[in-house]
């Protein structure tokens, strides 16, 4: 598989046809809207308006928005020898499969393909062919269906969730006086780098948040603000709510 194709070139599909950009795979990318072509003319190998030009390739994904998306399935004729692979929330493989003679899967990714730093999770597992070329783009993780809407809040909306978190600490910095370019490069780094800690590390995260706080020192103190408050109740329920609307998604999806 060394062709894909993306139909939808808006936040996510750009976001993908980016990212792919960087790896071996030849990309085409389709969309309805001419402005839209244009802004990834750059970054994929071919532009096209045309639909039937995006169905040649082995690997189709359909990155339209989920209301549009079984119209879209509709124009799209694919053989048993393809994939196709849908990133819309909320919607489920037996929409995809009803539609199409080709093998399906979904992928929830996120913004962060453009970079190669992409979360995604992927279901069924055991679409290997699909499955490689997207973690070209970042880390995959093979769910069973059920846990997507999970996932679609945790990986998909998860990196507006955390924008607003780096805003809040860039905001503080800039309301202490600093500078809001040193604030922004403080706060982001910080997450990047904390985030990077994790990763790196098989010790309990606890035992990371130990290592920050010195005894008697000044970390202690701000993290008694946060045990003592709501934060992490309020992530939650944000996850809570996204997840939510991802199995709402899935009822109003035609199911015909
Ligand atoms: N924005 C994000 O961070 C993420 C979005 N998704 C999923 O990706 C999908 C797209 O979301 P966005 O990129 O945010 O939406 P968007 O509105 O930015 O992009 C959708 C694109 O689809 C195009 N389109 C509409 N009808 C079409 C057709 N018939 N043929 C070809 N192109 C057509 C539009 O012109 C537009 O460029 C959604 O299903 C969403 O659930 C998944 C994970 C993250
Ligand atoms: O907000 C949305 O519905 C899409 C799916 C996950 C991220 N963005």
């Amino acid at each position: 598989m060394n062709s894909v194709s993306v139909i939808g070139c808006g936040n996510m599909g750009s976001a993908l046809i980016r990212g792919l950009a960087d790896t071996e795979y030849t990309v085409t990318a389709c969309d309805v809207d001419e402005a839209a072509l244009e802004a990834v003319a750059g970054a994929a190998d071919r532009t096209t308006a045309d639909i039937d030009e995006a169905a040649a390739a082995p690997l189709v994904v359909l990155a339209v928005k989920p209301d549009v998306i079984t119209t879209v399935l509709d124009a799209l004729d694919l053989s048993a020898d393809q994939t196709l692979c849908s990133v819309a929330a909320g919607v489920e493989t037996d929409v995809l499969a009803a539609r199409t003679d080709a093998t399906v899967c979904r992928l929830m990714p996120n913004l962060a393909a453009e970079y190669g730093e992409m979360a995604a999770a992927m279901t069924p597992p055991g679409v290997d062919d699909a499955r490689a070329v997207f973690a070209s783009l970042g880390t995959v993780v093979e769910l069973d269906e059920e846990l997507m809407h999970l996932a679609t809040a945790i990986n998909g909306s998860g990196p507006a969730f955390v924008f607003y978190l780096i805003d809040a600490m860039q905001t503080a910095g800039v309301e202490g006086g600093m500078d809001p370019d040193d604030a922004r490069a403080l706060a982001t780094q910080t997450f990047r780098g904390a985030a990077e800690t994790i990763q790196r590390s098989d010790r309990r995260i606890e035992a990371s948040i130990d290592a920050v706080c010195s005894p008697n020192g000044t970390t202690i103190e701000g993290m008694h603000v946060l045990w003592d408050g709501d934060c992490a109740d309020q992530l939650q329920s944000a996850i809570t709510a996204a997840e939510h609307r991802s199995k709402e998604l899935a009822a109003e999806v035609d199911h015909e």
